[in-house]
């Protein structure tokens, strides 16, 4: 495992970080590997696809980062795949539940007991607009009495609600009860289907729709006024400097971390 990278992207000594594409062929595979050949300081190493033995692609290429974007299950088991291998990793699948970050951390522990610092972060959402909608919302939510989350994508998603949309509620869901503040009103009586998920206590609307690619609305309410807070994600290529950063991160920040708000110190 060599030390790769400055703040820019460029190699302090010259030894470009190698890098490996899980769910290359995918849509969000495709357009990373297009940004990691475009990237300074990076190398495209591998290209991962369905049916390919993960932990052999990895040792085969001497891969330091692999990033996945596979599907919500398989993701965690590429995880623990390239931690064996001693890979950093970079996810972006969503899927990510309390008990499959809990066995990642025991993971990356035994690891570190083993003397190799590994690091592993997983993002919902690389978007810049993303990211800053989820914490302005987050920032936001102690101070109206109702906040709903809708989440807008196109409809060959396979999750719903999006991992944008759940870490959204979770977000806000921490913020309000850190603050005291009680659940959004609600007189519903029937018909709860229609009232989407509840996360967290945050409800949370999933809408699929040809044409559409990754987008969030936060709604704000008080008596008298609402706050829309929205991000729209019109390509895919929107993601991609956040990918690369945290490509570039990931070595120096061993453990778990959950959300690119902490890599982008927003939190
Ligand atoms: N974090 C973000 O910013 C962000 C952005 C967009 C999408 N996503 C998420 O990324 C994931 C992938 O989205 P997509 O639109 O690229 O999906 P996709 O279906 O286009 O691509 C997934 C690819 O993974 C491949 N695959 C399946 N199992 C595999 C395995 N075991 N090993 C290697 N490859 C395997 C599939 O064959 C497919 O080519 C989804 O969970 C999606 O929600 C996250
Ligand atoms: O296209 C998808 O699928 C996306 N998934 C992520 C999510 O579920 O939040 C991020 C946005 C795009």
């Amino acid at each position: 495992m060599t030390d790769h990278v400055t703040d820019e992207g460029t190699p302090a000594t010259y030894s470009p970080l190698r890098v490996a594409v899980l769910g290359a062929e995918g849509r969000m595979g495709r357009t990373t590997c297009d940004a990691v050949e475009a990237a300074a300081g990076l190398e495209l190493v591998a290209r991962v696809t369905r049916g390919d033995d993960v932990a052999q692609a990895l040792a085969d290429s001497g891969a330091d980062v692999a990033v996945d974007f596979t599907r919500p299950d398989v993701t965690e088991e590429n995880v623990h795949a390239a931690l064996d291998a001693g890979v950093h990793v970079v996810v972006g699948t969503t899927g990510w539940t309390a008990e499959r970050q809990g066995r990642v951390r025991e993971h990356l522990a035994r690891r570190a007991a083993e003397g190799l610092d590994l690091g592993v972060i997983v993002a919902p959402n690389f978007g810049l607009s993303a990211v800053l909608a989820m914490t302005f919302a987050a920032k936001a939510a102690r101070y109206f009495e109702s906040v709903e989350v809708i989440e807008l994508h196109h409809p060959d998603k396979l999750d719903a609600p999006s991992g944008t949309a759940t870490h959204t509620a979770r977000a806000v869901a921490a913020a309000r009860a850190a603050a005291g503040v009680a659940p959004s009103p609600d007189a519903t009586e029937s018909g709860f289907g229609a009232r989407g998920a509840d996360v967290d206590g945050v409800r949370v609307h999933a809408v699929r729709l040809r044409g559409l690619v990754a987008h969030e609305e936060i709604l704000l309410g008080n008596v008298g006024e609402q706050l829309v807070i929205r991000q729209d994600s019109f390509d895919r290529v929107s993601f991609m400097p956040g990918v690369v950063l945290a490509v570039r991160e990931v070595g120096r920040r061993p453990g778990l971390t959950v959300g690119l708000e902490h890599v982008l110190d927003l939190d």
